[in-house]
């Protein structure tokens, strides 16, 4: 099963020989509980590994391999973060992605080195959503043949950047590009920061951390302000666009084509988020089998509470997307790297697909994440409150997801301006043109779903019915728009009226993608024993994910409610047969105690002793009375009583 969710068995192999080496080499492994640290003895901690790190990564992994590099990162830094944080997800990905070949050549090498350290500096306080109204200015000076970068209030402070604050000395900052009084829009530039030597920030540079946050408190996400500082012209990543030295501007073979940074991180993010689900309800489900409270039957011993329907309902159907999230990711990342290697010999037609497809993924992977992970803390009760479950960080750092790399309800708006093309092209009889993620939205459905009608259909019949889901919703929702254009409404006044519609179209979409991701990865499966566990696993998400979207089958008849009786049966039935697999199909993930970090989730289930220790070494019991007693609420008391 491992080497279904990581890939490979070599990738699943390599996974356990990491681990093994890292549990040996205790430098690397935290020096106390995360929680009981301050945000600064975080940092420093972090930082003390990442050294570490560097010097000896070659021992441990293939620094080559970006899957054993994220392994790596996550055992020894873990998802709070690090000191490099930006450098690895954004920084190395905009130079490789944006800088011409000559640039890279100056200084990829650097940053792979970790000679220098980098981040993706876009969003300004005043904005982040809205990129074309971004008021850094990036204004060519053609007698100097330089940049000058300006922030001309406060609003156009850089804000939010990763590792911006106090860890980097360079960034790929993206700013308003002005040539002779003409803005060309926003632009990546690469600008150096700090002196390499003092690390003190340059002249012109204002610079600091923003704060902490609700989770990932490890990174140093920060604030950034130019005054008139200059950069060579040659500083403009000029893989795309180009600007000579008498100021003339080559345009891009793609208007978005500097957006591609944003585009890794929303492809590569789904595979991270699903880790971080399965995380969270790896530490839920072993909690779940040693927890005993309660009785089923009055006449038996207290059962462990993932006894409970309510407990394995709770649980089991964020399994399966975790799962599906899994082979979601991998089928994108593919598509990603095809389409990456695409745009670099030139050819960019492929890009609004992906950009449709990963906007819609983040939004939906992000959002049904953060709901199994607050379920999976409620799911063990009061000890899941406390940071010993560390399911609260898992949680926190994972919805931080729903809105970086744009917010969630925007990005499903960019992938129903794709769907609502597709339909235009349905309603005027070109549906050949459609590609192949939306061919669906152009073939005819049948009247009814026969989903308890053909036994042994396998999948065939779900795919059908989220297909006629979501072709429904597209097409109503994109009627509504052109209906209310037709009235004489003007573009975007229709489009936000109808922009709620348009985002359950985008969801419904992207839904039936994963569906089908998952049906396509069991399909492919030839071990027996892997193919029959991971399709209960199927038929739980099947049937849960229709009984979740039931309202739109339901409104025109395409279900019945004797279906719906049926499909809510098929989850219960699923629900008792994944109980016996259902904390193997959580460690086949193999996460070892150091990645998972949570008292509560330990492989050997030693839960309580474990939980009196954790609390016994809590800063706060290092003295038996604290100076807060002895200051203010002894003395309080103390003249109470006279
Ligand atoms: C290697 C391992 C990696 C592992 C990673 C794993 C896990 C990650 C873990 C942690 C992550 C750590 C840190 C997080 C770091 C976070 C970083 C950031 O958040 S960086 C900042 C991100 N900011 C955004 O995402 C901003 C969102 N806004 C936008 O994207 C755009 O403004 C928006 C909304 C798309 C609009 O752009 P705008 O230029 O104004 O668009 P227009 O209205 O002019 O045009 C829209 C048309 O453009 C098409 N479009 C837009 N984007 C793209 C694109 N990327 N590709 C192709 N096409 C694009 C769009 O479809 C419209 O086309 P039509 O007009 O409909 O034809
Ligand atoms: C943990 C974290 C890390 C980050 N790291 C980085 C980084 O490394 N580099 C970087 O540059 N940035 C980073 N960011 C910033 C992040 O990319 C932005 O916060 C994000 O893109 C959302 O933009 P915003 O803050 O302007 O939200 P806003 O756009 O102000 O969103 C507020 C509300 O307005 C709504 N809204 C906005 N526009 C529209 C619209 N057109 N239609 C409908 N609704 C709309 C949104 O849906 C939301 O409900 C990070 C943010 C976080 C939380």
């Amino acid at each position: 099963m491992a080497a279904q969710i990581w890939g490979s068995e070599k990738r699943a192999r390599r996974r356990r020989e990491i681990s093994a080496k890292i549990a040996q080499m205790p430098e690397l492994h935290d020096s106390k509980p995360l929680p009981f640290m301050t945000r600064e003895e975080k940092i420093m901690e972090s930082a003390r590994k990442l050294t570490i790190l560097t010097e000896k990564m070659g021992q441990i992994i293939d620094p080559t391999d970006p899957a054993e590099l994220y392994h790596l990162n996550n055992e020894v830094l873990g998802l709070e973060g690090n000191p490099m944080a930006l450098h690895g997800v954004m920084f190395i990905p905009a130079l490789s992605a944006q800088a011409s070949d000559e640039q890279q050549a100056k200084w990829l090498p650097r940053a792979l080195r970790r000679e220098i350290i980098g981040t993706y500096a876009q969003t300004e306080l005043g904005h982040g959503t809205n990129l074309q109204n971004l008021e850094t200015t990036a204004t060519y000076d053609l007698a100097t043949q330089e940049f000058v970068l300006h922030t001309p209030q406060i609003t156009a402070l850089k804000w939010w950047p990763g590792n911006l604050g106090k860890s980097s000395n360079y960034a790929v900052v993206v700013a308003h590009m002005i040539i002779k009084a003409k803005n060309y829009g926003p632009h990546p530039f690469m600008v150096q920061l700090r002196d390499e030597k003092t690390h003190e920030p340059l002249p012109g540079i204002t610079i600091g951390d923003i704060g902490p946050k609700m989770a990932y408190n490890i990174v140093d996400n920060g604030f950034l302000g130019f005054n008139k500082y200059r950069i060579p012209r040659t500083n403009l990543l000029m893989r795309h666009t180009k600007v000579e030295a008498d100021g003339t501007y080559i345009k891009p073979p793609h208007a978005k084509i500097n957006y591609s940074a944003m585009v890794h991180v929303r492809a590569y993010m789904l595979t991270g988020q699903a880790i971080m689900l399965a995380s969270a309800l790896n530490i839920a489900t072993r909690y779940s089998s040693v927890r005993r409270q309660g009785q089923i039957d009055k006449s038996q011993p207290e059962v462990k509470v993932l006894e409970y329907q309510t407990q394995q309902h709770r649980l089991f159907p964020s399994i399966a997307r975790a799962y599906a999230f899994q082979f979601a990711g991998a089928e994108t990342v593919k598509l990603y790297e095809h389409v990456l290697k695409e745009m670099k010999s030139g050819n960019v037609s492929l890009m609004a697909d992906l950009h449709a497809l990963t906007s819609g993924l983040k939004s939906v992977v992000t959002y049904q994440t953060g709901e199994g992970i607050e379920q999976a803390r409620m799911a063990c009760g009061g000890h899941g409150y406390s940071m010993a479950s560390y399911i609260s960080e898992i949680y926190g750092v994972a919805i931080g997801g729903c809105t970086y790399e744009g917010e969630n309800m925007v990005m499903l708006l960019q992938l129903a301006r794709y769907l609502v093309k597709s339909a235009a092209l349905v309603k005027s009889g070109q549906s050949s043109k459609l590609g192949p993620l939306v061919a669906y939205l152009g073939v005819k459905s049948e009247p009814t779903s026969l989903i308890d009608r053909i036994p042994n259909s396998g999948f065939t019949e779900y795919v059908k019915t989220f297909q006629h889901v979501s072709k429904r919703q597209t097409l109503k929702a994109a009627d509504m728009f052109f209906g209310l254009m037709e009235k004489g409404e003007k573009r975007e006044i229709a489009w936000n009226k109808c922009s709620v519609e348009l985002n359950r179209a985008s969801r419904l979409h992207t839904r039936l993608f994963i569906v089908e991701a998952f049906v396509r990865r069991v399909n492919e499966i030839a071990d027996i024993r892997i193919k029959e566990a991971l399709t209960d696993l199927l038929h739980l998400h099947v049937n849960y994910e229709l009984l979740d979207i039931a309202s739109y089958a339901l409104e025109d008849g395409f279900l019945s409610a004797s279906q719906l009786d049926y499909i809510r049966d098929q989850v219960y039935l699923y629900l008792g047969k994944i109980r016996p697999n259902a904390v193997s199909l959580l460690d086949s993930w193999e996460f070892s105690d150091i990645e998972l970090r949570s008292v509560l989730g330990r492989r050997d289930g030693n839960v309580y002793e474990n939980l009196f220790k954790w609390a016994k070494s809590s800063p706060l019991n290092k003295t038996d009375v604290l100076s807060s007693v002895t200051q203010y609420l002894k003395p309080m008391m103390e003249k109470a009583r006279l």
